[in-house]
């Protein structure tokens, strides 16, 4: 219905009085009270993204386990809780977070290659469900420290397919050059390893191949493999009951059809269905992605001789995503077109002294004058998290829509309050 807004999820925004709105909510209104650029949620699409989800895993018994990297604003994680999400974090910030918003210890699981001692010690103290670790090395270390504690780690080991995901080299995670997991070959060593890790218990195993993969065929290869591992470990006597299959489902950003959550459950029912383990997920991008989008105001247009340059008030400090992936982010104005407007090519571009800083090149957009606000659709994931304060620019605000109501649920937090965060020591 909105023709210009292919990635805005119509069950969230739409069309009121000629102007963009999400849950019925003119987003010009928002932008009057809050100020421009903010990012905007709306948590009726963050319910519809997690229910979608996790209704189609349910009939296999898949725990889903929200990956908080993707969006771990207060407010989005505390929907996600209230639908009964557990976490993935990577660090000592995220399992704050994700206690903040109500996410039981027991629900997460604690990724990453680099954890720290304090990290590690801190997820025992509280007692998370799992530790998924990524090296040989980290399983010692955190059989010494849950040996201090006089408590047993559960730990899931995650394994390196070596698999191409067929998505973005930066964000490919699954084969064996990447620095995530240990090599599927590499396994035979865990007999002995663990004969003197009296501390941990091996539940399992996890694997995560990469994220915005929007084919099935990776993931069945990976699946499959983390089957077979799981079957030999077992053979070999560790009593594994669990298997972490990663997130990485990827969305549409422009034209093509993301992955369908139907034909990831059949994915995982024919691959690792029979398995009689507990299984578990981690989505990310599937469940914030479409939820949210980068509202800025367009702060110049200027005439570059063959380029028309957009030049908004937003940039690559708030939405990094262009610029280090070359990601396509649909620019859609909040004051809809008349049928037929002219349009032209833009570079959509942001103040930020780097050429990088380009949200899109040669962009087709109705007319626009400064003054005007514009939405980067589909920001919802790796947008605020990824954001921040070059060029000494403000930290941008974020906004959440429920049901006709809005609240800023981070405010805007300027430079002078970025000033007390820092001190000049007085022998300098
Ligand atoms: C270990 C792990 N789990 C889950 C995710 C979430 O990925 P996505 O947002 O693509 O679902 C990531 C990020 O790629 C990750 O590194
Ligand atoms: N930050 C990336 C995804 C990386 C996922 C983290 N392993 C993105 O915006 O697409």
């Amino acid at each position: 219905m909105i023709d210009l807004a292919r990635r805005l999820p119509p069950s969230a925004f739409g069309v009121v009085d000629g102007q963009l709105a999400v849950e019925g909510v003119a987003i010009a209104h928002i932008a009057a009270e809050v100020g421009t650029p903010f990012y905007l949620y709306s948590a009726k699409r963050l319910r519809e993204n997690w229910r979608t989800l996790a209704d189609a895993v349910a009939p296999l018994g898949v725990a889903v386990h929200y990956a908080m990297k993707a969006n771990a604003n207060r407010a989005v994680v505390a929907v996600l809780a209230r639908e009964g999400a557990g976490a993935d974090i990577v660090s000592g910030g995220e399992l704050t977070r994700a206690l903040d918003a109500g996410i039981p210890a027991n629900r997460i699981v604690f990724s990453g290659v680099g954890k720290t001692d304090a990290e590690i010690a801190r997820a025992l103290d509280v007692g998370i469900r799992q530790i998924n670790a990524e090296s040989f090395e980290e399983l010692a270390r955190i059989d010494a420290l849950a040996g201090a504690r006089g408590v047993v780690a559960e730990v899931a080991l995650r394994v390196n397919p070596d698999v191409d995901a067929g998505t973005h080299a930066k964000i490919t995670t699954g084969k064996r050059d990447n620095k995530f997991g240990i090599d599927a070959d590499r396994l035979a060593r865990l007999d002995n390893e663990l004969k003197v890790l009296a501390n941990v218990r091996l539940v399992g195993l996890a694997v995560h191949i990469g994220s915005q993969i929007l084919s099935t065929a990776p993931f069945a290869a990976a699946y499959r493999r983390m089957a077979d591992l799981t079957r030999e470990l077992r053979a070999r006597g560790h009593a594994l009951t669990r298997l972490d299959l990663g997130g990485g489902f990827g969305i549409p950003y422009r034209a093509e059809a993301g992955l369908a959550a139907a034909d990831l459950a059949e994915t995982i029912r024919t691959t690792v269905g029979d398995l009689g383990v507990e299984l578990a997920i981690e989505p990310g991008r599937s469940i914030v992605g479409d939820a949210g989008v980068l509202v800025s105001r367009v702060a110049f247009v200027k005439d570059g001789g063959d380029i028309r340059f957009l030049v908004l008030d937003a940039a690559m400090n708030d939405l990094m995503r262009p610029a280090m992936y070359d990601s396509h982010h649909d620019v859609v104005p909040v004051r809809m077109p008349a049928p037929g407007a002219e349009r032209i090519d833009y570079d959509v571009v942001g103040p930020i002294c780097e050429s990088s800083d380009t949200f899109a090149r040669r962009r087709s957009l109705p007319i626009l004058a400064a003054g005007d606000l514009v939405v980067l659709a589909t920001a919802g994931a790796y947008g605020a998290t990824m954001a921040g304060t070059y060029n000494a620019r403000a930290l941008v605000p974020e906004v959440i829509v429920d049901a006709g109501r809005f609240a800023v649920t981070r405010r805007r937090i300027e430079v002078e309050e970025q000033l007390s965060w820092e001190t000049v020591p007085d022998w300098l």
